[in-house]
C-alpha cells in the first residue's frame, strides 16, 4: 500500500479525535479515514502509510450507514474535494442521537484502555432543544496572505473561503459575512449574552510584540447570576454549556452528602462558574477557587463576592502541593475542570492526600479523564457517576463529568 492508493474499506470502528477506523489486507493494517461512520463501505484515497497504520481520506460512500445524514456544513460534504473540506464539523454528517452513542463509545473505549474499566455512560444533549447548528458563540478563523478568511481544511492550515457557518449563532454567521478582505492573521468572534458581537482582530505581527491592550470585559449569565469575563478569556463555547454544566454539577452534588463547615475546591476555575454551586453545598462550607489566569482570578472574586468564596490566583499544582490537609477539605468537595491535557498524575495523587468526600471532575478530553480516573482507582476512589455532555454537537469533542468518591 502506499499513498495515492484508492482502495475500499469497511468502517468497523471509531477512534479518539473524530476518525474511523477500517483494517486492510491480511495483517489487517489499521486504517483512519474520516468523513464516515462505523458500518459504513467507503473508497478511500491513501494519505499516509506508517509502520503500524495508515491514514485515508473519503473520497465516495459506498454503502451509507442508516445514520448518514446530509452535512449540516455543505462546504464540509463528502461529495466536496477533501482538501477543501473545512475542519471543525468532523461529525456533522451523522444523525446527532448517533452522534452521542458514538461519544457514549469513545469514552467507553478510553475507560476500558486508561481507567481500568469502564462504567456506564450516556451522552447527554445540552438542552432539550439542540439542533446540532447555531450553538458556537466563540469563532476563531485564520487570514492567509491573500486577505481570505475562513477556518482551515480539515487536515492543513489552508485557508478555506466558505458561504456559510452554520456551528456558529446566527449572529457571528452575519458578522463573518460583512467581513471583507483582512490583515493575515487570526479573527475571533466572541458572542456573549448582551447579544452584540465582538470581532478581535489579530493581524501577525512577525515577531514584533506589541503592546498589549486591555481586553474589554464582556458579561454572561448562568441561572440568574452575572459572571464577568474578559472577551478573549475562558468560557464555554456552546450558547447552553455553562448552563447545562452548572445543572449537571448541581444534580450530582444533590446526591452526595450534605457536610456540615466544609472546605470545597474549585480547581481551574476560571472566573468561577461551578463555585456558585459548590458554594450551595452544606451548611457553613467555603470554597477556594484555583486559577492560573490573574485577571480570571479577579473577575472570579468580584463575581462571587457575595458568597464565602476566596479566589487564589496560582497554578493548580503550586497551590494543593502547599496546602495542608485538613478536616474541612475532607468534609468536602474537590472539583477540577482542567485543560485538554487533564489534572495529571501528580495533582491527582496530591487530592488523594487531601482526601475530599468526593471528587468532580469535568474534562473535554476522555482520554485524559480516563487516565486521571486510573490513578483515582488506584487510590482507591471509586467513579459513582459519569455522564457526558454534548456540548459541541456536529464535531467529535464530548465534555464529560465524572464523581468519585472513596
Ligand atoms: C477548561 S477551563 C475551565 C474554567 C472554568 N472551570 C469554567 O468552566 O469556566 C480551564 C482553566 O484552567 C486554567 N488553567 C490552566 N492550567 C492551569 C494550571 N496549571 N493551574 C491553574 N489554572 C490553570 C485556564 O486558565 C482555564 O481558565
Amino acid at each position: 500500500m502506499q499513498t495515492g492508493d484508492i482502495i475500499d474499506l469497511e468502517i468497523t470502528g471509531i477512534a479518539h479525535g473524530g476518525v474511523f477506523i477500517a483494517r486492510h489486507g491480511e495483517e489487517g493494517l489499521v486504517v483512519f479515514v474520516p468523513d464516515t461512520i462505523p458500518g459504513e463501505r467507503v473508497r478511500a484515497r491513501i494519505t499516509q502509510v506508517k509502520k503500524s497504520f495508515a491514514r485515508a481520506e473519503t473520497i465516495e460512500v459506498l454503502e451509507a450507514s442508516p445514520h448518514r445524514v446530509p452535512h449540516i456544513w455543505k462546504q464540509a460534504d463528502v461529495s466536496v474535494a477533501p482538501e477543501l473540506r473545512p475542519g471543525g464539523a468532523d461529525f456533522g454528517h451523522i444523525a446527532l442521537e448517533h452522534q452521542r452513542e458514538l461519544k457514549a463509545r469513545v469514552i467507553t473505549e478510553a475507560f476500558d484502555r486508561f481507567a481500568g474499566g469502564s462504567v456506564p455512560v450516556t451522552v447527554e444533549p445540552a438542552s432539550a432543544h439542540e439542533t446540532g447548528a447555531g450553538y458556537r458563540t466563540r469563532v476563531g478563523l485564520h487570514v492567509d496572505r491573500d486577505g481570505r478568511v475562513g477556518p482551515y481544511a480539515a487536515r492543513s492550515n489552508d485557508v478555506i473561503e466558505t458561504a456559510d457557518y452554520p456551528l456558529a449563532t446566527p449572529a457571528i454567521e452575519r458578522a463573518i459575512a460583512a467581513l471583507g478582505s483582512e490583515r493575515e492573521g487570526r479573527i475571533d468572534l466572541v458572542h456573549p449574552a448582551d447579544g452584540e458581537v465582538r470581532i478581535l482582530r489579530r493581524p501577525a505581527t512577525r515577531g514584533r510584540s506589541r503592546a498589549k491592550k486591555e481586553p474589554e470585559v464582556v458579561a454572561e449569565i448562568v441561572g440568574g447570576r452575572r459572571f464577568d469575563v474578559d472577551v478573549d478569556g475562558f468560557w464555554q463555547v456552546h450558547r447552553e454549556a455553562a448552563t447545562a454544566l452548572d445543572r449537571v454539577v448541581r444534580e450530582e452534588l444533590a446526591k452526595l452528602d450534605a457536610p456540615e463547615r466544609a472546605h470545597h475546591l474549585d480547581l481551574y476555575g476560571g472566573v468561577g462558574l461551578f463555585s456558585a454551586a459548590l458554594a450551595g453545598h452544606g451548611t457553613d462550607s467555603w470554597v477556594t477557587t484555583v486559577e492560573s489566569s490573574g485577571r480570571a482570578t479577579q473577575h472570579a472574586a468580584d463575581n462571587l463576592a457575595d458568597l464565602p468564596v476566596e479566589a487564589i490566583s496560582a497554578r493548580v499544582e503550586r497551590f494543593i502541593e502547599h496546602l495542608d490537609p485538613t478536616d474541612a477539605i475532607s468534609r468536602g468537595i474537590t472539583l477540577l475542570d482542567p485543560p485538554r491535557s487533564g489534572a495529571g498524575e501528580q495533582v491527582v495523587r496530591r487530592i488523594g492526600e487531601l482526601n475530599p468526600a468526593a471528587v468532580v471532575y469535568i474534562a473535554c478530553d476522555p482520554v485524559a479523564l480516563a487516565r486521571d480516573t486510573g490513578t483515582f482507582r488506584e487510590l482507591g476512589y471509586s467513579v459513582d457517576s459519569l455522564r457526558g455532555i454534548d456540548l459541541f454537537p456536529s464535531s467529535h469533542h464530548v465534555e464529560a463529568v465524572a464523581v468519585l468518591t472513596r
